[in-house]
């Protein structure tokens, strides 16, 4: 790891690169927009985000990385190399000796590792070092992992929510649910069509995570939301009740808290223990929403805390790793 320059976490959502000696050098949306006349990259970033759902029939805004899988590798290598060429400059970026440290969603499947490491092979990388997302945001989160007692840590992404319980450097129990901000998103889009007849736009549901940490009792609330009548296709504006969105909210939300209680039934008493304390570490960048850590704090009866910048941590755990400020804890055998 330490001879790694590079450490990228490649996320549904957010592609994030960190070098050694730099920092945290990007951070973009995983989009790119390509001109599907010519092939060629129009846009990628926020630019390509922006694009989504505005374009022409020509403009093709393509996400290459899904629930943390590279899904199409070229097109994951362009965007990668425009978003890296900006930082690093061309010069460097033919480096070929440059190593990589990337990081892959817990129990991901051979083939999704292999596309990681082609997606880095592809920008020159000669060697690519692949570390469990789990154990990276652990080390950005500055949880003790090394230390023989428990620590756990719920990664709540775009696409998927990872959970695992950790001690002594590696993971004891572990699980992904494909569940994340983007599931929680949806229902409330889901609920609003069903229940009022409204189509809403993407950029409208995040005001409405609000409604989450609102408490129970505050049924009666309504707020006014405008979007566009799934039979006339006109503009509409209706008055929603705070309780119906934050129930649809909580729906996707169980299988996070159904992996958080088999995690913790797969590990031994002990661990356990140590939690009862120490509680859950939220991070992913859906530890942003307002009242997740509220609803699984009712929801498990433990203490959460949200990490300090919860979606940076895996890319900032990696990071500490290739700078040498975190080094694996190695159980030699005893010598008598
Ligand atoms: N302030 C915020 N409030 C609510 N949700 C947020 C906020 N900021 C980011 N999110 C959500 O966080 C998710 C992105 O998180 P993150 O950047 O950790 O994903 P990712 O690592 O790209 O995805 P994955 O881990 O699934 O591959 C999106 O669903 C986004 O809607």
């Amino acid at each position: 790891m330490r001879r790694c320059t590079v450490a990228v976490d490649l996320g549904a959502a957010r592609t994030r690169v960190y070098l050694r000696g730099s920092g945290l050098v990007a951070d973009e949306p995983s989009v790119a927009a390509v001109d599907v006349r010519t092939g060629a990259l129009i846009a990628v970033g926020v630019h390509a985000e922006q694009m989504a759902g505005r374009t022409p029939d020509h403009i093709r805004v393509a996400r290459p990385v899904q629930n943390g899988t590279v899904v199409d590798i070229a097109m994951a290598h362009r965007m990668l190399r425009h978003i890296l060429g900006g930082k690093l400059g061309r010069r460097r970026l033919r480096v070929p000796m440059m190593r990589a440290a990337v990081c892959t969603p817990h129990g991901s499947e051979p083939i999704a590792r292999r596309a990681a490491v082609e997606t880095m092979y592809g920008l020159g990388a000669k060697r690519v070092e692949l570390v469990d997302t789990l154990i990276a945001a652990a080390v950005g989160c500055g949880l003790p992992v090394e230390h023989p007692e428990a620590t756990m840590i719920v990664v709540c992404g775009a696409g998927t929510t990872q959970v695992a319980v950790l001690s002594l450097g590696s993971i004891v129990a572990a699980e992904t649910v494909p569940v994340g901000g983007d599931a929680i998103d949806r229902a409330v889009v889901q609920h609003l069509r069903n229940a009022h007849e409204l189509m809403l736009p993407s950029q409208a549901v995040r005001p409405l995570h609000q409604m989450l940490g609102s408490p129970a009792t505050a049924g009666a609330l309504t707020t006014e939301v405008h979007g566009r009548d799934v039979a006339s296709g006109m503009v509409r504006t209706v008055t929603i009740e705070t309780e119906g969105v934050r129930h649809a909210m909580r729906t996707p939300l169980t299988a996070v808290v159904d992996a958080i209680t088999g995690v913790l039934r797969h590990c031994p008493p002990d661990l356990v223990a140590d939690l009862g304390d120490r509680g859950i570490m939220l991070a992913g960048g859906s530890a942003l929403m307002p009242g997740l850590d509220t609803m699984l704090r009712q929801a498990t009866d433990m203490p959460v805390l949200v990490a300090e910048n919860p979606a940076t941590v895996a890319v900032q755990g990696l990071g500490a790793m290739i700078e040498g400020r975190v080094r694996p804890l190695l159980l030699d055998p005893l010598t008598v």
